[in-house]
């Protein structure tokens, strides 16, 4: 794996999700949008993803990029899906491949394939005993204009990826919640991310071998849609957690009660 890894978005939610499980593994290059409250632990810079001039001075030295950076909203405006995550994420790959950055992980979303939970499906395939099942090979199919960003970013990517070689790997992440999973939300539990499974598939995705690659990134949950056999077959990625283990409020049941 090549070092430091730069880390757009630091300090949001997935961010610190990352740095909580896998801070002490890699060398850190982070990137935080305005100046962070706390001294952080690691080499980091302020920018903005849409500056081009940022963004190279982001991307210099590092040897991979996890980027996160952008408007997570799934009630986003065209103008900010438009500047902060395609134009950012247009932006951050010209200056990596410029810049000779071997690996590129992007946060993508469930909202890029949101539209598949059509009033016909819903709320039965949110359910264990459902047997609908998406696995990344599937188009696009966003339900709204932020889902629209992140399969726009996944597109970037493949174009990157064949025209300059940059090796990337498209997590489309679940729902991440710190400690259980959401409560009295059938969609949300079933594409729970906890903190640990979310650090645990970047480092999957950082150190795993593969050309281009679009996986979900959800936990090991008995309700699914979202298939993970890919990350698990290509990333090696071994979740740890289940919603399912949780009693529907912040409880934790055994597995087997
Ligand atoms: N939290 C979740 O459950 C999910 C998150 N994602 C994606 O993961 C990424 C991170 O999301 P969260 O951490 O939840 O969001 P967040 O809002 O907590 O963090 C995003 C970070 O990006 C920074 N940022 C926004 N625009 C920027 C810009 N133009 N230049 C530089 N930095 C900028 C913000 O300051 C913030 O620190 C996003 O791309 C989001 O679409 C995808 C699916 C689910
Ligand atoms: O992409 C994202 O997805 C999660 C889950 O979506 P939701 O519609 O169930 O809330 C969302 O919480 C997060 O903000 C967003 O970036």
């Amino acid at each position: 794996m090549d070092e430091p890894v730069l880390l757009t978005g630091a300090g949001g939610a997935v961010g610190q999700a990352i740095l909580e499980g896998i801070g002490d593994a890699y060398e850190w290059k982070l990137m935080f949008h305005s100046p962070p409250a706390e001294e952080p632990d690691h080499e980091y810079l302020v920018g903005d993803v849409i500056t081009a001039e940022d963004v190279e001075a982001a991307v210099e030295g590092v040897g991979a990029v996890i980027h996160l950076a952008g408007d997570p909203r799934p009630e986003a405006p065209w103008d900010s899906v438009l500047s902060n995550n395609i134009d950012g994420t247009k932006k951050m790959y010209e200056a990596a491949v410029e810049a000779g950055v071997e690996k590129f992980v992007y946060a993508s979303s469930n909202h890029a394939v949101g539209a598949f939970e059509t009033d016909r499906r819903t709320p039965e395939m949110y359910r264990s005993d459902d047997d609908f099942l998406l696995d990344g090979t599937e188009l696009p199919r966003p339900g709204n204009l932020y889902g629209v960003s992140k399969a726009t970013g996944e597109v970037l990517g493949r174009y990157y990826h064949d025209e300059y070689g940059i090796d990337v790997c498209n997590i489309r992440i679940g729902n991440l919640t710190r400690g259980h999973p959401p409560i009295d939300y059938e969609r949300g539990q079933a594409m729970w991310l906890s903190y640990r499974d979310c650090a645990n598939i970047h480092a999957c995705a950082l150190d795993a071998d593969y050309d281009f690659e679009i996986v979900y990134g959800i936990s090991d949950n008995d309700r699914k849609y979202y298939s993970i056999q890919r990350a698990k077959d290509v990333l090696g990625y071994d979740p740890q957690d289940n919603s399912a283990h949780f009693d529907g409020e912040d409880r934790v049941v055994e597995p087997d009660a």
